[in-house]
């Protein structure tokens, strides 16, 4: 057991590591106090990160670690009390309300635990909406869409209700919406969470497409070490910091897995097979 429980890497060395390109996201010594005087809660506790352009990172550690709200600060769906997040150099910390509605639409792509697929609407409908919010030629919708589509392998399901679909249908299409528009990043918040566990490898295994295919940005919080080893890095919060990092490197996934569940298993967490 060597990296478990080495210090975290911090982020210049991280950023070196990778090369001289432009983190696609750097979050900069965020903290996030909910409450009031008498009742205060330090959900992070000064997290500093960068994440490089093409990598795909989870988040784990420990139920109440902050893994939701950083990432509902990256979404910008909840606000920061101090330090800053730049989202491909743009500090997106201090965007009011048009902006930040155009800065979530233009440059992220969500897939939540539910896949919040609009019901009335079907999954060729669903994905579309992405691109015509946008602002999208009507011409280029159809192709965009099937092209996702195809690399997904959702085309068959394009015609269905979310009614018609398999959970499994559903993420996959809200994976194909999250993607087409190209955003710079994609925020995953337990995306195989409520999936048994042949849809949710069916499910990684689109992640793992979109990030190795299409050169998605990936950033998915999840409580899954089998979820987690998909992942290129791991960054374990405790109690609102940064307990510790470990990436993939050249090892195999098995490896990876087992590496993900020392931590795990020392933070106190679930025990899952790998295979
Ligand atoms: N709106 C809020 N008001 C007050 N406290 C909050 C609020 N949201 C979260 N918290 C607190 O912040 C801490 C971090 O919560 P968060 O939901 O980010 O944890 P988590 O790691 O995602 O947990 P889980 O794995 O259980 O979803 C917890 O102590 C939680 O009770």
């Amino acid at each position: 057991m060597t990296e478990v429980y080495a210090t975290p890497q911090s982020a210049a060395a991280a950023h070196a590591a990778a090369g001289s390109a432009r983190p696609i996201l750097s979050v900069r010594q965020i903290e996030k106090v909910y409450g009031n005087r008498d009742s205060v809660t330090r959900a992070i506790n000064d997290i500093s990160f960068d994440v490089m352009p093409g990598e795909f990172v989870g988040i784990m550690g420990p139920s109440g670690s902050g893994k939701t709200t950083l990432l509902n600060c990256v979404a910008t769906i909840d606000t920061v009390t101090s330090g800053h997040i730049l989202v491909d150099g743009r500090d997106v910390t201090g965007l009011r309300s048009r902006s930040l509605a155009k800065f979530r639409r233009d440059d992220l792509g969500f897939i939540f635990q539910d896949s919040n697929l609009l019901d009335t609407l079907t999954a060729f409908e669903n994905i579309a909406l992405a691109l015509t919010v946008k602002g999208e030629h009507t011409s280029k919708v159809r192709p965009k869409v099937e092209e996702i589509a195809q690399v997904l392998g959702v085309s068959d399901v394009l015609n269905k209700y979310p009614y018609q679909m398999s959970g499994g249908q559903k993420q996959r299409i809200a994976a194909a919406r999250a993607m087409v528009a190209d955003p710079k990043l994609v925020l995953a918040d337990e995306p195989t969470g409520a999936l048994d566990s042949r849809s949710a490898s069916v499910m990684l295994d689109t992640l793992t497409m979109m990030n190795t295919q299409l050169n998605a940005t990936i950033m998915m919080v999840t409580h899954d070490s089998f979820a987690a080893s998909f992942a290129s890095r791991i960054l374990f919060i405790k109690d609102g910091a940064v307990f510790n990092e470990i990436r993939k490197g050249d090892t195999s996934r098995t490896d990876f897995f087992n590496r993900i569940m020392e931590v795990v298993t020392f933070l106190g967490g679930d025990v899952r097979d790998a295979s």
